[in-house]
This record gives structure tokens, sequence and C-alpha cells, in this order.
């Protein structure tokens, strides 16, 4: 009988000892502070880490990732510290659960107001959620799907240009600067698009024409910015207690040739939205008086009402004035708000879609195989929906399948293109980081715990306010817990349920329209769920996911700054790529691989601005086509 009950004193002192070892355990994780978190050594007393970051970007962050985890520290510029954080609760957290506790910094709103005025990126708070709130409808699908035939034919001219050098070489492969090609479509796409106006007729001989100044200031705006990023700081800080005018006056005698540069850039998109914009309220009028003269002759309103309606679906800044006239008049956006949307659309829009682009044709032309895939799925889609077009109109006539127009929903469910998409965004993300600061004092949760400068695990980061905080949408995107062991590899595939229609030896599997499954889900992130468990498609393992727009992937952003047009980029390229690809082949010049491997100073995701040249073209032979 004292046996047993000896026996029972010493289970119970045991289990007291474990429960008090445990609760010491879980403390500790809890314990850390934020002078604990770890991080790479400081590499220059004044400039931070900068130099390390701008040298060897992508894996420089990628690295260190590796070896201190999702949340790591590190010396900023003019002696700032500041975290980079990847982990999805974190983010899920800053983005989208506590969003009203991370802000931009002031002294970025304050620099982007003083360069682009009152537009999305410079601004906070109620002002921020009014601008959303009349501007998120005008990027909806079914405004992109109206806009979508609009502008077929700027791709339709490039293609055309692209075409008429080739065949001046007898259909041989000839090298053609295509970044140079791309760079000149998008500007032509987003302005026509966004302000209903044209600037370049996208002619071949475009190398003896002089591009107009706006083609120019678009072209140098991010580069220009760029340069400038490590006195942005200091200038934001002058900004913030400056007005524009005497920042100006100032800014002309400062001895820096690219930031008068910068300004003129600035000066020039600001004066054409400005005509854009009386253009359009021109055309709004002229509208609503036909309107209001057909009303009195009843026989022609609906001709007329139509023509209105024309006007008002196809470029965002008539959609916008349309708007705003029936909008609330607390809701309305002024004059100034709405250019500044513009100058704010051509610098956040411009080089993202651009490069994206280059980034997919350069893939492609390093895979043959995979080009041909995608070629094959185009031509038939295009063929499917010109029969099904023809059955329906009881048409007989032969239209060929090149030119057949996809409308919008065939064009965003294609599953190897979405695939292709989404592979290049997550792995060559154009916006490689995103910042916010903290407001308040608060405790970040993580996802997967990091270990302490002093050894502790911490599950939670203690955040002082007035934190910089470095959303790394590189390393969500890299992030092997989430995306496996192959987060390194350009895997299209793993966007295809069960490998996707093909599998790696080209052999035809199941098929599936991934997108649709996807779209939902980018909805529910768009309103803050953080759903356990990911759809078959997503690209993610194991049900986690990250809090991003855009799928799993952070490269459109999250939570209530996403990216706004996410939707018009997606059209464009997806646009852009059916277009091209139906008729022409890419390749890269003979050498040009071999020149960028030896260029590289250490293994990685390869870039292709590190290659920025032009790509071998040719029209499409028989054999260019992988068909189902
Ligand atoms: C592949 C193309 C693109 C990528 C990867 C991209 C990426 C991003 C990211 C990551 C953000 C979030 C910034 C933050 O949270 O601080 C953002 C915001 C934004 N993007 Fe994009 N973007 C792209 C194309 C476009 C296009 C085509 C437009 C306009 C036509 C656009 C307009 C904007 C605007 C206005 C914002 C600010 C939104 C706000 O603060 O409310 N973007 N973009």
């Amino acid at each position: 009988m004292v046996t047993m009950w000896l026996q029972v004193f010493t289970n119970i002192l045991l289990g007291l000892g474990l429960y008090v070892i445990f609760r010491k355990l879980t403390d500790m994780e809890a314990e850390g502070s934020y002078g604990d978190v770890d991080g790479p050594p400081n590499d220059h007393w004044f400039a931070g880490i900068f130099g390390g970051r701008l040298h060897n970007g992508l894996n420089y962050i990628l690295r260190n990732t590796e070896i201190f985890g999702t949340v790591w520290k590190y010396a900023a510029r003019y002696w700032a510290e500041a975290l980079i954080v990847s982990d999805p609760l974190a983010l899920h957290y800053i983005l989208i659960k506590d969003q009203d506790s991370f802000e931009v910094a002031d002294a970025v709103l304050s620099g982007n107001s003083l360069a682009f005025g009152p537009g999305l990126i410079s601004i906070a708070g109620d002002q921020h959620r009014k601008q959303r709130k009349i501007l998120g409808p005008l990027f909806s699908m079914s405004n992109m799907q109206d806009l979508l035939p609009a502008l077929q034919p700027v791709v339709d001219k490039v293609r055309a240009s692209i075409t008429a050098q080739v065949s001046q070489h007898g259909g041989q492969p000839v090298e053609i600067d295509i970044p140079g090609w791309l760079s000149r479509a998008s500007i032509e796409y987003i302005a026509q698009a966004g302000m209903g106006q044209s600037f370049d007729l996208l002619d071949s001989d475009y190398k003896t024409q002089d591009p107009s100044d706006f083609v120019k200031a678009v072209k140098q705006l991010r580069p220009l910015h760029q340069k400038l990023a490590f006195f942005q700081p200091i200038f934001r800080l002058i900004a913030r207690y400056l007005s524009p005018y005497w920042w100006d006056a100032i800014a002309k005698w400062l001895p820096l040739p690219d930031h008068r540069k910068l300004r003129w850039c600035i000066n020039v998109l600001h004066t054409t939205s400005k005509k854009a914009l009386l253009q359009r309220k021109a055309d709004i009028k002229l509208a609503h008086e036909t309107r209001a003269r057909s009303r009195s002759r009843s026989r022609s309103r609906d001709k007329n009402e139509e023509q209105f309606l024309k006007i008002r679906g196809k470029d965002i800044m008539t959609s916008l004035l349309v708007a705003n006239s029936t909008a609330h008049e607390a809701e309305r956006l002024s004059d100034g708000e709405i250019l500044a949307q513009m100058s704010t659309f051509l610098f956040a829009g411009f080089d993202t879609t651009t490069d994206t682009l280059n980034q997919i044709l350069y893939t492609l032309a390093l895979d043959d195989h995979l080009q041909a895939r995608l070629r094959g799925e185009i031509r038939k889609a295009k063929q499917e929906y010109a029969t099904f077009q023809a059955e329906l109109e009881e048409d007989d006539s032969d239209v060929s399948w090149e030119n057949v127009e996809l409308p919008y929903d065939v064009l965003l469910g294609l599953p190897l293109l979405d695939a292709v998409f989404h592979e290049t965004l997550r792995m060559y993300p154009p916006v490689t980081e995103i910042t916010r600061v903290a407001q308040e004092d608060t405790n970040l949760p993580l996802q997967f715990p990091i270990h302490s400068k002093s050894g502790i695990r911490m599950k939670t980061v203690p955040i002082p306010k007035g934190t910089p905080i470095s959303i790394s949408i590189l390393g969500a995107n890299y992030n092997k817990d989430i995306w496996g062991d192959d987060a390194y590899d350009f895997k299209p595939d793993r966007w295809l349920t069960d490998g996707g229609e093909f599998n790696r030896n080209g052999e035809k599997t199941h098929k599936r329209r991934a997108s649709r499954a996807r779209k939902m889900q980018d909805d529910d992130a768009s309103h803050g769920s953080m759903r356990n468990g990911s759809p078959p498609g997503s690209g993610a393992q194991g049900g986690m996911k990250y809090p991003g727009i855009y799928s799993s992937i952070m490269s459109f952003g999250g939570g209530n700054r996403a990216c706004i047009g996410f939707r018009f980029a997606e059209m464009q390229i997806t646009q852009m790529l059916v277009t091209l690809l139906s008729t022409l082949h890419f390749s890269l010049p003979y050498d040009a691989e071999s020149s960028v491997k030896s260029s590289r100073s250490s293994s990685g995701p390869r870039l292709a601005t590190e290659f920025n040249g032009s790509l071998n073209v040719r029209l499409v032979r028989e054999d260019d086509f992988i068909t189902l």
C-alpha cells in the first residue's frame, strides 16, 4: 500500500517537474527582446548593408533569410536599424489583421507626394480609403474585359513591326532589341488605357524618329528614382517641411544632375496628364450634350447613348471622371487627385509589367520545350474559339487562327500561360520588398519561430514603435517551408494539378483550369482571411499560404495597399504573349547564355536584366508547337 502511494507521489512530482520545465521552455520562447533579433553584420558605418544589397541583389537577401530565418535585423542607412520580414503569419498581421499599426513611412509618403502629387502611393488613412473606393472598381474584371479588345491594336502593331524586321531577313533568325520593343509597347498600352492618348505609332523605323518627351520621361522615371535612392530619405525629410514650389526652386541649385532630370520627367508627366484630363472632360461634355440633344429627338437616342457608353468603357481616366461625377460629394476626387493617379499608375505600372514580360520571353528563349507547349496551348485555344464563334454566327468563312482575338475569360483561363505567369512573378518579382513603419509598440507572432542572438527560440517578436520593416517579397516567394525544396527552381507545373497538362516528358496528363479556384482565393485574400489550406494548383505546400492578393505569392502585395493594377498587368502580359507567340519564335543570341553564366558571381535565380539584350526572332514553324 505504502509503495503504491509512494509511486503516485513520485509520479505527481515527476509530472510537476515536467510541467515546470515545459513552462520554462515556453516562457523562454516569449522572452526574446527586439534587441536580441539576429542578423548579418554591418557592412559600412554609414551606409549599413545598402551596398551589399545593391550589388548582390536577390542573392544577398535570400542567403541571409536562409541563415537567420524569416525575421532578421539589419543595419540600414544613416545608423538606423530595420527588420526584414517574410514569415507568413507576421505578414498577415502587418498587411491585413493589424494593418493600421503598420503604415508606409511619413517621409516616403511626403516624398511621393512631392513627386507625383496626392495619388495612392502618397497618402494614408481616410484619404487613401476614399481613393481606393473610387479607383478599385476601375480595375475590376468587367472593366478589363471592356479594355482588352480596345488595346489589341497596340499589341498587333508591335507584332507587325517586329515581323516586318524578321521578314527582311527571309525568315532566318534575326537579333532584335526585344526589351526596347516591350518598353515602347508598355508605355503605349498604359497611356492608351490610362488616359485615352497615343504617344507612339510603334513603327519599325523608330530609331530614326525622336521619341516624344512623354515616352522619354516614362522610361527614365524609375531608373533615376533608383539612382537617387541613397539620397531619397534626405530629400523626403526636407520635402516634408517645404512646399513643392520651394522644393523645386531649391532643387535647381543642388549639384545633382540626376535630380534635375527626375524633376523634368515629373513635370512632363504632369503636363501631359493635365492636357489629357481637359480633353477627356471635353469628350464627356460632348457626349452629354449629344445625349441631351438626342433625347429631344427620341428616335436617335439609343445610338447616342451607345456612343457615350463606348467612351465610358475605354480609358481609366474617362471611367474615373464618370464615376466621380456620380459619387457622393464627400467621396469625389479633386482634379489634383485625378492627375496624381496618372503619374502614379505610370510609375507603378510601366517598369513592373515590362520587366515581367522581358523575364518571361527570356525564360522561354532559354527553354524551347516550354515555349512550344505554350504555343500549342495558345493555338488550340484560338482554333477552338474560332470554331465556336463560327458555329454561333453560322459563318463558314475561313479565319486564320493566328489572328483570332481571345476574349478576357478565355485568355485568363489558359492553364499553362497562367502557370508561367505565376511562376515568373514568384521567382522574379519586379518589386522585391515593400516597407512599413510600426505605428505603436506591438508583438509580431511568427509561424516559423526564429533563433535569437542569445539562442532563444522566439515565437513572437516585440516591435518598438517607429521600427522600419521591410516586407521581403523575395524571402516569401522562395520560402522552402511553403514552396517545397524546389523553391529555387523555375517550375510552372507547380501551379497545375498533378503535374499539369504535360508531364516532364511532354506527355499528356490530366488537364484542369486552375484559374477559377485561384481567383476565388485571391478575392478571399484581399478580404483579409488567412485560410488554412490552399486550393489545388495554388502552388503552395502543406496548407500554408501567404496573404498575397494574387494566390500565395507576395509579388502584388496584400491588404489595403495591395497592387490596384494587378488585373491590368495580368491582362497586358498575357495579351502580349498570346499575340507574339502565335507567330514568332524567340531564342537567345548564340553566345548570350555563356556570357551571362561567366558574368555571374554566384549561383541563384537568373534574371533577364543580367542579360538585358536582344533576342533572336524568326517566324514560327510547325515543329515549334507541342499540341495536345
Ligand atoms: C507585374 C506588374 C506589377 C507588380 C509586380 C506590382 C507590384 C506592386 C506591389 C508589390 C504593390 C504594393 C506596394 C505596397 O504594399 O506598399 C503595388 C502597389 C501599387 N501598384 Fe502595382 N504592380 C504591378 C503593376 C501595376 C500596374 C500595371 C499598375 C497601374 C496601372 C499598378 C499600380 C499600383 C498602385 C497605384 C499601387 C499602390 C496601391 C496603394 O497604395 O493603394 N501596378 N504594386
